[in-house]
This record gives structure tokens, sequence and C-alpha cells, in this order.
């Protein structure tokens, strides 16, 4: 294994909880040579167009062809990812070149085998769990509308009992993400120039 990652901080929370927020405002304050935002959602749009919906494209119409195409992706994600639940993790951290960078925000954990494949595949000790937590009202207020068959999903629920994680932040205001935020940048600090040293 070579000498990336130093520091892996993987986030979940629900729709609209602010986990881009979060991330990007995490992403903003730190170098950007030393830093990478992971999608975990990112190579499945674009492995699914590469491979499987330019037939689709060219049989439906475009109404027909929005929901085809989300039902034909979700089924093919899926199926991939039970014959294998590393694979867009894999696929996401190639996309992103994460391998050139020390510190690695994964912004978008939703299920318990996204954690366990991180979990199973680099150091437990550099692996830092963070869960965003707000009341629905906020969320509501933030765009949220509870969808049945998306808020009612593994997507969304899959780590609603996981209770393992480093830290939760409740993202209501700003002010324990400001607090989180600036813990997270004095620790991304003591890693680099301790490793450096
Ligand atoms: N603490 C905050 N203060 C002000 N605005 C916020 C805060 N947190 C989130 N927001 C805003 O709420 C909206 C939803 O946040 P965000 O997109 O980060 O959620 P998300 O968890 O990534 O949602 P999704 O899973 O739907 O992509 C955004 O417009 C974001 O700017």
């Amino acid at each position: 294994m070579g000498p990336n990652p130093k520091c892996i901080y993987i986030f979940s929370g629900k729709r609209k909880s602010g986990k881009d927020y979060v991330t990007d405002r995490l992403y903003d304050k730190l170098n950007h040579d030393n830093v990478i935002i992971i999608k975990l959602s990112a190579p499945i749009k674009s492995l699914h167009a590469e491979k499987n919906d330019l037939d689709l494209k060219n049989l439906l119409s475009p109404l027909e062809y929005k929901e085809a195409h989300r039902k034909a992706m979700v089924e093919w994600s899926e199926k991939l990812r039970n014959e294998d639940y590393g694979v867009f993790c894999r696929a996401a951290i190639q996309m992103s070149k994460a391998e050139n960078y020390p510190v690695w925000i994964v912004s978008d954990a939703r299920r318990k085998t996204d954690i366990k494949w991180f979990k199973e595949n680099y150091n437990n000790e550099i692996i830092k769990l963070y869960r965003i937590v707000c009341d629905d009202g906020i969320r509501k207020q933030r765009g949220w509308e509870f969808t049945e068959g998306i808020d009612d999903k593994e997507t969304e629920c899959g780590l609603d009992d996981f209770d393992n994680w480093d830290q939760i932040i409740e993202n209501n205001s700003s002010d324990e993400v400001d607090a989180f935020i600036n813990e997270t940048i004095e620790h991304v600090y003591s890693l680099l120039n301790g490793a450096n040293s």
C-alpha cells in the first residue's frame, strides 16, 4: 500500500442534513494539495451511462427515458454491489485520483457495507466516522420533502441504527459545525506536520 491516505473522514447523513455543506466547508478551509472529496455516488451515473444506457436512449421518449434510466441504473448498481460491495468505493477512489492526496473526505456513506469496505481496506486508526443530523423541520426548510421509495429505502436508512460514530454532528445551526471544522483542521495540521517531521 502507498503512503496515502493518512486520514479518511467518512460522513453520513440523511438528505438535506448538510453533508455537502459540511464537507465543502471543510474542504475550502484546507490546502487543496492535501485533501480530496470522494463521492461514492459519483461513479454510478458515469459507469452506468458508459456501459448500459445508450440503447435505452435511442429507444424511448425523453420522459420515458428518464424514469427507465433511473430504474435501470438502480437495478444495475444494486446487482453489481451485491456481487462486490466495494465496487463503487474503488471506482470513486480511482475517479478522484484520491491516492495522490493524504486526506480523504468521503462525503456520502449510505450503507453499512460502505463503512465495512473502508475498514477492511485501510488502517482503522486513520478512519473517522461522522454522522450529520438535524431536525426534520430544518431539513424541510432546506428543501427536503419526505418521498416514498427514497426516504424509506436503504440509501437513506441503511445507517440509522449504526452506533459506532466517532462523532454525531448536529447541524441545526452553524455553531456546532464551526467547532467541528476548526477541530478537524487542527487534526489535519497535526497529522500532516507530524508525518513530515
Ligand atoms: N448549517 C447550515 N447553515 C446554512 N445552510 C445550510 C446549513 N447546512 C446546510 N445548509 C443548506 O441546506 C441545503 C442542503 O444541504 P446539503 O446540500 O449540504 O445537504 P445534503 O445532506 O448534502 O443533501 P442531499 O443528500 O440531498 O444532497 C443546502 O442549500 C445547504 O447550503
